[in-house]
């Protein structure tokens, strides 16, 4: 593994403990071809864990009573269905529990790999990946083309912000151990969502995003954020001494709108906006504004649902108008996003809701990485600016893959 010059945070004995139980479970929902889902929650040190006996399709609502994790792209199509995860096996990853166990049964094969993990496993983790394999990239020179050909229906009046990604596939190094590369995230990103999830048939993506979607906590308030702008941090620059120019302050502004529009259409207006305010994200930073409502006080305990069925995909992702810019994304892009851009997170686990933007990610082949990143145009976007504003995007993961770049 390459050497990071991030700052570690020591874990104790009882957190590596739960972290390798953690794991021992993900290890033995491979070996027993499960879905599974890792992750880190934001600004906590707990690794946790779900298996599903089998996936379903339908995503329950968001305030419950169904537990589980839900895994959805960006546009769902036969290839890359919206699915969710039931929670037939939950490890909350805290030091005094024990994994808990959901509806259906996880088959014997399961428990017979659980206990054989017990041992130091040194066989090679098999994980799942996309049948079609990795997806197209695209050069340097055509990916300016298309940004010049955005900028130039925007410039024309069209639209007013979309959001372009690209694509860079890297073999996997000899010796690249997927649940290292886990870990490294989360000590590298303490203040990003970290989750690796594979599932058979559709693949594995390894992510570490700082874009919250829908939360609902246990005490039912729901929080979104509009995340946009982005720039890199140097020595020298604090997010308190960050300036932006005109031409991030309107992209992110255009998503706080967005975000304005939905609780407009649910005739929602108690509800609290902070910010912008700038946030570090990894190499990163960002403006954010952050909104929040209580739903019960609010009269609307199914914000979470009808929320989430209105936002996504944001403009952070999409564009605005949000119609015209999914045609031009779909006209220009040469790749299908997959999960990419899409959302992810544990459904009522822990009597919380936390989904996030599947963002600064990863798609795993067996011998390759593909990374996903994108940036937000608009009529004043300069676009080799913007090609360099992904490659900084997707180095947040990258960086751990560099061994496969020489
Ligand atoms: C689309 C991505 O980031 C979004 C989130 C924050 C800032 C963004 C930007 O400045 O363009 C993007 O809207 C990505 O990481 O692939």
């Amino acid at each position: 593994m390459p050497q990071t010059n991030t700052t570690h945070i020591p874990l104790t004995s009882a957190d590596s403990l739960s972290e390798e139980t953690a794991f021992r479970i993900f290890r033995a929902a491979l070996a027993s071809n499960l879905p599974v889902a890792l992750w880190r929650l934001p600004g906590t040190k707990e690794v946790q864990v779900l298996v599903s006996a089998q996936v379903q399709q339908n995503l329950p609502p968001m305030e419950g009573p169904q537990r589980g994790f839900a895994f959805c792209p960006f546009q769902a199509t036969s290839s890359t269905p919206n699915t969710f995860l039931p929670a037939d096996l939950y490890f909350s990853g805290k030091a005094d529990a024990s994994p808990e166990k959901g509806e259906t049964e996880l088959p014997s094969c399961f428990w017979a790999y659980f206990e054989k993990t017990d041992e130091k496993q040194d066989a090679e983790l098999l994980w799942p990946s996309h049948p079609a394999g990795p997806v197209k990239s695209i050069a340097r020179d055509a990916f300016e083309q298309t940004v010049a050909t955005a900028v130039k229906a925007m410039q024309a009046g069209c639209l007013e912000k979309v959001v372009l990604s690209r694509t860079k596939t890297l073999p996997l190094f000899n010796g690249f151990d997927l649940l290292t590369a886990f870990a490294q995230l989360t000590r590298l990103y303490p203040t990003a969502f970290v989750s690796l999830v594979a599932i058979p048939g559709l693949g594995t993506w390894l992510g570490a995003t700082p874009e919250l979607l829908v939360q609902i906590d246990r005490h039912r308030v729901f929080r979104t954020v509009a995340l946009a702008g982005t720039q890199p941090i140097t020595d020298k620059l604090t997010p308190a001494d960050a300036i932006w120019r005109q031409k991030e302050i309107e992209e992110q502004a255009l998503v706080q709108r967005y975000v304005v529009s939905c609780f407009r259409h649910l005739r929602l207006r108690e509800y609290v906006e902070m910010g912008p305010r700038t946030i570090i994200a990894g190499n990163l930073l960002h403006l954010r504004t952050d909104f929040s409502a209580a739903m019960d006080e609010v009269g609307f305990p199914k914000l979470g649902t009808q929320m989430l069925e209105l936002l996504h995909p944001t403009s952070a992702v999409g564009g605005m108008p949000k119609a015209a810019a999914l045609q031009m994304i779909g006209q220009l892009e040469v790749h299908d996003r997959r999960y990419y851009s899409g959302f992810m997170g544990p459904v009522q686990l822990g009597q919380e809701t936390n989904l996030f933007v599947n963002l600064r990610c990863v798609e795993l082949g067996q011998d390759t990485v593909t990374a996903y990143a994108g940036a937000g145009m608009t009529a004043d976007s300069v676009p080799a600016k913007e090609w360099v504003e992904t490659e900084l995007k997707m180095q947040t993961v990258l960086r751990l893959f560099q061994a496969s770049e020489s």
